[in-house]
């Protein structure tokens, strides 16, 4: 392909300023998807020492660059193995994005499907909202995972199993404070109530406001890696907030607690 511009002497051919902007585009995604993690420091670091691999190479000093050029040859199988769920979370946002991703336009348009009626969700989403706003009222602890898939992994030796329809009833006796269940989370998986006292993983993430405790912090880890809601109800303050993709939104009212659970179970999740 002919060049199409020069800048400050050198010439750029459009390929060259595409793959600049996607490397670009890479790097912003990464900082997003690793921002508050202690993997950011990592990929801080790594960022760094590949700036300094092409400082030395401009300025042509042999030694050093060679040194660089193995670390980062090496590093690449090193990098695989410490970002292995950063990396699997990036792929599954990519696998999102594509034209064949289940809230895409095309997919809208030829799966008819998508214009199904959503009766089963809009029950299962009322019963969760039933129930977390009783639970409100009396102040009582919850933590459920809505779960997208059914390859959610969980601690199955800690927890009970279930398998029962979703019902406000008996999300609100597992969460009564006199129930043998009531300490944990309870998974939903589609229609089906799976299990209950199940142990979470707790999030490390350094950015949480330290107020927040384990039932807080271990609805995030859930959210880590993969694709689930994770409702808590606040013992202390009878409140309701939401952590999804790693991120935590606190206090926030049944209404928009609603609108998150149709983004997840019905249009898709957002
Ligand atoms: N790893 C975990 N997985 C699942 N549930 C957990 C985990 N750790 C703690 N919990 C639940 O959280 C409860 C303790 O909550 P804690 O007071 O520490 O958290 P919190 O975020 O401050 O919540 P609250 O606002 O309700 O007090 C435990 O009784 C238990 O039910």
């Amino acid at each position: 392909m002919r060049e199409v511009f020069k800048f400050y002497g050198y010439e750029f051919r459009w390929l060259e300023v595409l793959d600049l902007l996607i490397v670009v585009f890479l790097v912003i995604q990464l900082y997003r998807l690793l921002r508050g993690s202690l993997a950011f420091n990592i990929f801080v670091g790594l960022l760094m020492i590949y700036a300094a691999f092409f400082m030395v190479r401009a300025l042509r000093m042999p030694i050093l660059t060679n040194i660089l050029q193995n670390f980062i040859n090496v590093g690449l199988i090193a990098i695989i193995i410490i970002f292995q769920p950063e990396i699997r979370k990036f792929l599954l946002v990519l696998g999102k994005k594509t034209p064949l991703s289940k809230d895409s336009f095309l997919t809208k348009l030829f799966l008819p499907d998508k214009f199904k009626s959503y009766k089963d969700e809009e029950n299962i989403i009322n019963e969760i909202i039933t129930a977390v706003g009783r639970m409100m009222g009396t102040h009582t602890g919850a933590l459920i995972v809505v779960a997208t898939t059914y390859r959610l992994k969980f601690d199955t030796a800690s927890s009970i199993p279930i398998d029962a329809n979703v019902s406000a009833k008996l999300i609100e006796s597992i969460f009564n404070k006199h129930s043998p269940l009531h300490d944990g989370a309870l998974i939903i998986v589609g229609s089906k109530m799976l299990a209950a006292k199940v142990i979470l993983p707790v999030s490390e993430n350094p950015d949480l406001p330290t107020r927040v405790g384990l039932r807080h912090r271990s609805a995030v880890g859930i959210t880590e890696h993969s694709d689930n809601l994770a409702i808590i109800v606040s013992e202390e303050r009878g409140t309701v907030s939401y952590a999804q993709d790693g991120n935590l939104t606190q206090d926030v009212s049944l209404e928009d607690l609603k609108v998150k659970l149709y983004e997840v179970l019905i249009d898709g999740y957002a």
